[in-house]
């Protein structure tokens, strides 16, 4: 048989699409990792037996089965040998699309019909063994996030699945920072309403962000909505995240601060997310006078952290516009931001003004100028 090499996994699968690949990964049948090391392969790790190729870097994978042997995602164990086939290590993939092998000839090797499942834009598990790993109902929801606007579904018998293995507590087993890196690549895909939405469907989302699991009862709820405009007008992933946890409700700066804190999510992230529920609550429940919008600036540190402070009014306002309320005052606060950068500070300390003196007088000379 000798050594043969297939293209798998994402790479194939995009191919078929006719997407961009990205990331190349192969599969090795017929060797051993000393063949491989002969070959000048560098091994990844320790005892999992991926390994670089020394030219293109690329990821190199012993064909390989799988078993389980915890809970979680913790609990694997392999099985590496050089009779294990291409097909016995395609069985042990998630998805049929993500299990269609290409040969160095450019044949198709495709156990599980992924072709079909692309042809019906099918989202659907290979076997049993999918409810091995719990990152699967993620993953799963990711792709749904990914391939919706090309018409992909999740097949019924997959959600059904996923729905048993959340009843089973599977889910429950996912760590925060596994579900963050999930969800964070989530917000960054062409449709990222749909990866809550899934997660919903598969009664998941109050298992993993019970905080904000009511965010997305309905497919037309205001955090879906302004998820979906800021995808559409390309918003950064900061933005794209403060409007998914987002809520009206007063419990909301408590319940954005514990799933922060909770999945570890970057600093910027959490900020960005209670900053603009918190404008938006002043905004909507206070007069907008000029001790307000100053108020506004002052809160939001938009002095210091201008670039947040953008990421900031952006989410507020695409949570008004799916909200139908009026226009959020983006405009207002940055021309108020740019008069108040303009002062010369230098100007009063050379008055002689210090420390709290010259804070006031700062103060009152902000609040002029954006009075105006
Ligand atoms: N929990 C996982 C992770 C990965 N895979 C398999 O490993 C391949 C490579 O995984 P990864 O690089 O994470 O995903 P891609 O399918 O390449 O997708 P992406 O475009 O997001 O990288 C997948 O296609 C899938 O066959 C899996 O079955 N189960």
């Amino acid at each position: 048989m000798g050594i043969q090499t297939y293209l798998v996994g994402g790479a194939v699968r995009d191919e078929l699409l006719g997407l961009p690949v990205k990331d190349k990964d192969w599969v090795v049948t017929g060797a051993t990792p000393e063949d491989m090391i002969k070959k000048g392969f560098r091994p990844v790790g320790q005892d999992f037996p991926v390994f670089l190729h020394p030219k293109t870097k690329e990821e190199y994978a012993l064909a390989r089965t799988e078993k389980k042997s915890g809970h979680g995602y913790a609990g694997f164990t392999f099985f590496t040998s050089p009779d294990i086939t291409v097909e016995e290590d395609l069985l042990r993939r998630d998805l049929t699309i993500n299990a269609i092998a290409k040969d160095d000839q450019g044949n198709l090797i495709d156990p599980y019909r992924g072709q079909k499942d692309i042809q019906k834009k099918l989202l659907r598990h290979i076997s049993p063994a999918f409810r091995e790993d719990p990152l699967r109902i993620l993953r799963v929801a990711r792709f749904a996030a990914r391939f919706a606007p090309l018409g992909f579904q999740v097949a019924d018998e997959t959600r059904e699945l996923m729905r048993e293995m959340v009843q089973e507590g599977e889910a429950a087993w996912l760590v925060a920072e596994r579900v963050w890196q999930e969800t964070l690549r989530a917000l960054g895909e062409n449709d990222p309403a749909r990866y809550f939405f899934e997660l919903i469907e598969a009664d998941a989302l109050s298992v993993v962000m019970p905080e904000i699991a009511s965010n997305f009862q309905s497919l037309s709820s205001v955090q879906a909505k302004a998820l979906t405009l800021a995808q559409k007008d390309n918003a950064e992933a900061e933005i794209r995240f403060a409007c998914a946890v987002n809520s009206a409700a007063q419990s909301n700066f408590d319940n954005v601060q514990s799933l922060c804190t909770r999945m570890k999510t970057p600093k910027q992230f959490k900020e960005v997310a209670e900053l603009s529920a918190k404008l938006l609550a002043i905004w909507q429940e206070e007069p907008f006078s000029p001790e307000v919008r100053l108020s506004i600036l002052q809160q939001a540190d938009g002095f210091r952290r201008k670039d947040r402070f953008f990421l900031i009014l952006r989410a507020c306002s695409f949570l008004c516009e799916a909200a139908d309320k009026k226009a959020f005052p983006k405009d207002q606060l940055i021309s108020d931001l740019e008069k108040c950068t303009q002062i010369a500070v230098k100007a009063f300390v050379d008055q002689g003004l210090k420390g709290k003196e010259l804070a006031e007088a700062i103060q009152a000379e902000r609040l002029r100028v954006i009075s105006l």
